[in-house]
């Protein structure tokens, strides 16, 4: 399905190379103020060919407000948006349509769609279809403002890098490097080893960070609307992300419960613990401490080196060199995306809240 959430509903439509891509946000009630600036910010940060180590298809990623929105404010109905495509190059994908790339979905899109298949720029298997992810997410970002959560994404490993500081509390922070590796040593080798890449026709996988700030004690359900499950859901419909940790994660499996269990203290009224491994969540709801949890993202499976594949029409043994424009380094674009849609996931869980506390979320000024 091409729908997500539970009280805030996201519909995304559109693909790669029609003419149109597309959100419709529900669940938000009348009055709530959307901020075109803070909205282009983050559209920005997440646009194509914002530099020389990522695609270079040219789009300005513009939002128009369809429905939903009277003067910057809500109406309470389904908030409408949708950018249009200016530059794709069908072309690019006439052999790719019987030469399925290895790595991309075109083989999955040939057994699902057959002869209908949306093949052209991956269709609506695109990383393109993150841009309503990123359009929603900043707005479930800014109405978060009004409790003082802030989130945080940033490159924490990627190309054999790793970031050592991770007191990063700055929402744009990792914006001012050029490979969003927050530091500004790594963000150099980091920064010449994509254009390596990039000389040598293959692309590279990295590591996302994610730290969500201010987050209230006991949102979440128990089981299937955990915190977890609920990130998890929506961090998966990011083309090309291929895993997930919450806290410590993985590391968990070579610890042992006292090094595992983040104690308790209270600092004044607040309960707090000593360590995070716990990533912020227990029982799949918040402890009030911050939330943290990485992804991974592959390798731009779109590369130029010569690669195996087979012809769908001939049935025989074929090669494939991607041509076109690709991102050498998807993660770089994936951090805001990453970002933005964890706003959307806190927002969404809070709205939720089966306790039914009286969370002063919208700030509309109507005692709401
Ligand atoms: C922002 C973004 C940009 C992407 N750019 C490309 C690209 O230029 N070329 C490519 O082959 N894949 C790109 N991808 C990844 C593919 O869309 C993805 O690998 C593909 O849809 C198959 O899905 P899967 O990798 O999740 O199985 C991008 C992903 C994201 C999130
Ligand atoms: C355009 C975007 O990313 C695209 C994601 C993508 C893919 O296969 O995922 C393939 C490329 O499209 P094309 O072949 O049309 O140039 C990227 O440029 C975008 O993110 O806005």
């Amino acid at each position: 399905m091409f729908t997500a959430g539970n009280r805030l509903k996201l519909t995304i439509f559109g693909s790669s190379h029609g003419p149109y891509i597309g959100g419709i946000l529900d669940g938000l009630p009348a009055g709530v103020n959307i901020d075109m600036d803070y909205i282009n910010k983050w559209l920005d940060r997440r646009r194509p060919g914002i530099n020389s180590i990522t695609t270079q298809r040219k789009e300005s990623d513009r939002i128009e407000f369809i429905s939903g929105l009277k003067e910057f404010y809500t109406d309470g109905s389904p908030l409408g948006f949708i950018f249009r495509n200016e530059d794709y190059i069908n072309k690019h994908y006439d052999y790719i349509r019987d030469n399925p790339r290895p790595g991309h979905a075109d083989i999955t899109m040939y057994y699902k769609y057959g002869e209908y298949r949306n093949y052209e720029g991956g269709g609506f298997f695109s990383g393109r279809m993150t841009l309503p992810l990123v359009a929603a997410g900043s707005i479930a970002m800014h109405i978060l403002k009004n409790i003082n959560i802030s989130i945080v994404s940033y490159i924490k490993s990627a190309g054999g890098f790793n970031i050592q500081n991770e007191n990063i509390s700055d929402e744009d922070y990792s914006y001012s490097f050029r490979t969003r590796m927050p530091d500004p040593d790594l963000d150099d080798k980091l920064y010449n080893k994509i254009l390596e890449i990039i000389k040598d026709g293959d692309s590279l996988g990295g590591i996302i960070k994610t730290i969500a700030y201010n987050i209230p004690p006991g949102i979440g359900e128990p089981f299937f609307d955990s915190v977890e499950g609920t990130i998890a859901h929506l961090m998966f419909s990011i083309p090309g992300l291929k895993g997930i940790e919450f806290g410590a994660g993985f590391k968990l499996g070579s610890m042992s419960g006292s090094q595992a269990n983040d104690t308790f203290y209270y600092d004044g009224d607040k309960i707090k613990t000593r360590t995070n491994n716990s990533g912020g969540i227990l029982g799949g709801i918040t402890n009030g401490m911050p939330l943290e949890f990485s992804v991974v993202m592959k390798p731009t499976s779109s590369i130029r080196k010569k690669q195996e594949t087979v012809n769908l029409k001939t049935h025989q043994p074929s090669e494939i060199q991607v041509i076109g424009r690709h991102d050498p380094f998807i993660t770089l674009r994936a951090v805001p995306v990453v970002q933005a849609l964890t706003g959307f996931a806190i927002l969404d869980l809070i709205m939720s809240d089966s306790s039914q506390k009286k969370w002063d979320i919208f700030n509309r000024g109507d005692g709401n």
